[in-house]
């Protein structure tokens, strides 16, 4: 009897996430991690460890790796069985990243499926990552979609249980991430609302500085349950205005999302919120080179919501606190003056 082949993967972006994600389909496929310097690859095969995002967590030994852009793409084109193409820098890598990829095929190779792990939208045109691949590649021979969803990179790395929906139009896309990722550790959920399961992701890091920030100011329990609720809502009401389906907003990419990173302290979006809180300055906060999109995407997504008239007062309270020179004690005063209203 044939066995099927095992599935080929490469994961372009070694930070926290696409280390912890490799290290995941290591179960089920060959898997090549690329990391765009040199030292710093080389230092993860030796010691089989990512010292800087997830320190003193040992990763598979199966996992290869490699910071030659070529070879990691011909890992996933020039072999027979499937291969998967996983994107996992954050959203302000994702633009050179396509690119790079778009003149590889423009030149002949032969990639079929790719996936996407980054949340948010890009800070100069407000674009959601299918968006920018679709204007970035030429995506017609290509099956895309996102894989997203309540998941802190360090408990994935260690093995903890966790689940994840991959996102995409296509059938075949969503088999394909599902059989490398499913397992006891990893249960994988399929949907089609790419733009639902996308925004969600964008939107929770946005109410996740918000609910760092009234608890940095120490407003209490009931202010952050207020937060999560109405923030949901928010998040929903902006999907929806977009084309995304409503209920997508009550699973694991919104809802799940929004819990874990606005209650979690492993969140960096809700760390700068506590800050924030607290009286720290966002420049200061972000000069060691945190990732923590929900600042840059809340101006994108209140630009795209005025755009169409679509109520976001969460976010431009975030907005005002960490660009407009509001203190956050009076950005929430101005969110709670706000006239009654239906629920
Ligand atoms: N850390 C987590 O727990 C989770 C993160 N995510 C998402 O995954 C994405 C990546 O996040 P992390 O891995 O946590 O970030 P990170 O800050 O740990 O690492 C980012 C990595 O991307 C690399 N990078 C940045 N721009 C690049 C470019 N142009 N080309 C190549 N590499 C580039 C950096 O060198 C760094 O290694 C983000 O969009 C994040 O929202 C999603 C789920 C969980
Ligand atoms: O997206 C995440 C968990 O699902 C990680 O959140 P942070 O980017 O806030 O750390």
């Amino acid at each position: 009897m044939h066995t099927p082949l095992r599935p080929h993967v490469t994961v372009l972006g070694a930070g926290a996430w696409g280390t912890a994600i490799a290290a995941a389909a290591c179960r089920h496929a060959e898997v090549i991690l690329w990391g765009r310097r040199p030292s710093v690859i080389t230092a993860m095969a030796q010691t089989r460890i990512n010292s800087e995002h997830l320190p003193g967590i040992e990763l598979p030994s199966a996992l290869q790796y490699s910071s030659d852009f070529h070879q990691a793409l011909e890992h996933v084109s020039q072999h027979q069985g499937p291969g998967l193409l996983v994107l996992g820098t954050p959203m302000v890598g994702l633009p050179e990243i396509c690119e790079l990829i778009q003149q590889r095929l423009s030149a002949g190779l032969n990639i079929t499926d790719i996936v996407w792990l980054c949340k948010g939208l890009t800070a100069d045109s407000g674009k959601l990552p299918h968006e920018l691949v679709a204007a970035s590649m030429n995506t017609r021979e290509l099956a895309t979609g996102v894989l997203s969803g309540p998941s802190f990179a360090k408990e994935v790395a260690l093995g903890l249980p966790v689940a994840l929906t991959v996102a995409s139009d296509s059938p075949s896309l969503r088999a394909l991430v599902t059989s490398v990722f499913h397992s006891e550790h990893m249960r994988i959920y399929s949907s089609s609302d790419l733009m639902g399961v996308e925004v969600g992701g964008a939107l929770k890091n946005v109410m996740a500085i918000a609910c760092g920030i009234s608890d940095g100011l120490g407003l209490g329990n009931n202010a952050r349950a207020a937060l999560i609720t109405r923030g949901l809502a928010e998040m929903t009401r902006f999907g929806v205005a977009l084309g995304a389906l409503p209920g997508t907003f009550s699973g694991l990419t919104g809802l799940g999302d929004l819990v874990l990173t606005a209650t979690g302290d492993l969140s960096r979006n809700r760390q700068v919120g506590l800050r924030v809180g607290q009286g720290e300055s966002l420049v200061d906060i972000l000069a060691g080179g945190m990732t923590a999109e929900g600042a840059r995407c809340a101006q994108a997504v209140l630009a795209r919501a005025r755009a169409m008239n679509v109520p976001m007062p969460i976010t431009e309270a975030v907005c005002d606190t960490l660009f407009g020179g509001v203190t956050a004690a009076h950005a929430v005063h101005r969110l709670m003056a706000r006239s009654a209203t239906e629920e």
